[in-house]
């Protein structure tokens, strides 16, 4: 179903740190990574996720675009403890609560939210994406918000893509970058932002020539696949998520920035389940499920980089050194064993079907 990696990646330059891996390693061991960008759902859907992201990540940033936004901090406790009763009574799991921006945030929810534990705020252009329609509908309706979380320390998440209709969908992520984020910063230069799942030249080169407090996330299938993937042999709706896939010079440049070793970027694997049924359909919803594959994924590609020594800052030191919390202590182990990914996991009453579905990964987690 998806394109094989194509192997165009330049293996110049090569810097796999011994210490940790050797030239074919049969397993490799990396500080527990954590996962900047998830989506969890809620009820029966939350029941059959969070248990594949607690086995392999140690933390998550969890995205609040529930159908029922997650608006207000009361809201995200709750959220909070309704992952934590979907999960094994030992878990030592912690999910990184966010709240769900919108025209009327007051500024007072900021210290709140901070309070209470909350890391961040998410924008969501109205529009943008699944479960955005309470989204922002001009960032500056919600200046006065931001300001206040510039003040407190608190992270801005971006979903970076403008929504008007006449912008080409292959353009809306670099052209939100010039007119929304780029003058955003110059009115609050010292907001943390974090543009989250990037997928373009364009992001890479604003996120690597801004100043510290802006970084970015990066997902597998956007260092895996070009939009080619979309078409392959007819429609393909599991490779459909948003930002949409771009052409390949776009897939090389976020995998070089992904592999690169630079601290900016880090693992968000924006892990988004949807019903099978909700996207083999006439419109299929937009999203892509990626959890119990996700870091395999990521070590096979550092991999084919010839980048592997780079795979643990990317996935266990880079977002958590950017969102000002401890690096994780623990460790995972990854091992050389080819296995197949299953065609779908349960989810709720239904499937879901993951990225690299019956395809093969070379790497597995040591249990
Ligand atoms: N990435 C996606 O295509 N979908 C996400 C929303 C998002 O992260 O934009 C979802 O919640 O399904
Ligand atoms: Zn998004
Ligand atoms: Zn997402």
């Amino acid at each position: 179903m998806f394109s094989p990696l194509t192997s165009t990646i330049s293996r110049s330059g090569e810097r796999v740190m011994r210490s940790i891996v050797s030239a074919a390693a049969s397993s490799i061991s990396i500080t527990r990574p954590d996962d900047f960008h998830l989506h969890l759902r809620d009820g029966a859907g939350l029941r059959s996720v969070a248990p594949l992201s607690a086995d392999v990540f140690k933390r998550a940033v969890i995205m609040p675009n529930l159908k029922h936004p997650v608006v207000r901090t009361a809201q995200a406790l709750d959220y909070k403890r309704s992952i934590m009763d979907a999960l094994p009574k030992h878990t030592d799991f912690e999910p990184l609560m966010t709240l769900y921006l919108t025209d009327k945030t007051a500024p007072e929810e900021v210290q709140a939210a901070k309070d209470a534990g909350v890391v961040a705020f998410k924008l969501y252009p109205a529009g943008a994406t699944t479960n955005s329609d309470s989204g922002v509908t001009d960032v500056n309706r919600c200046l006065p918000t931001l300001n206040a979380m510039a003040e407190a320390g608190v992270l801005l998440l971006v979903h970076g893509e403008v929504t008007s209709p006449e912008v080409d969908i292959f353009d809306r992520e670099m052209v939100f970058i010039e007119t929304v984020l780029q003058p955003l910063l110059e009115q609050l230069p010292n907001l943390k932002v974090v543009l989250e799942h990037i997928t373009t030249q364009h992001a890479v080169s604003f996120v690597e020539s801004t100043a510290a407090n802006v970084a970015a996330s990066i997902t597998p299938q956007h260092m895996l696949l070009n939009r080619n993937a979309l078409f392959q042999g007819g429609l393909q709706p599991h490779a459909y998520c948003l930002p949409v896939l771009k052409r390949e010079r776009h897939r090389q440049a976020v995998f070089n920035a992904a592999t690169s070793g630079n601290p900016k970027f880090f693992l968000g694997t924006d892990s988004a389940p949807h019903a099978r049924e909700t996207k083999e359909a006439s419109c299929g919803c937009a999203g892509i499920f990626s959890a119990p594959i996700a870091l395999q994924l990521y070590a096979q590609l550092f991999e084919e980089a010839g980048r592997l020594g780079n795979l643990e800052g990317f996935s266990s030191y880079h977002g958590a050194d950017f969102y000002g919390l401890p690096r994780n202590t623990d460790k995972v182990e990854l091992i050389r064993e080819p296995w197949q990914v299953p065609g779908c996991y349960p989810y709720a009453s239904t499937s879901v079907v993951p990225l690299f579905a019956e395809k093969k990964l070379s790497w597995k987690i040591a249990k």
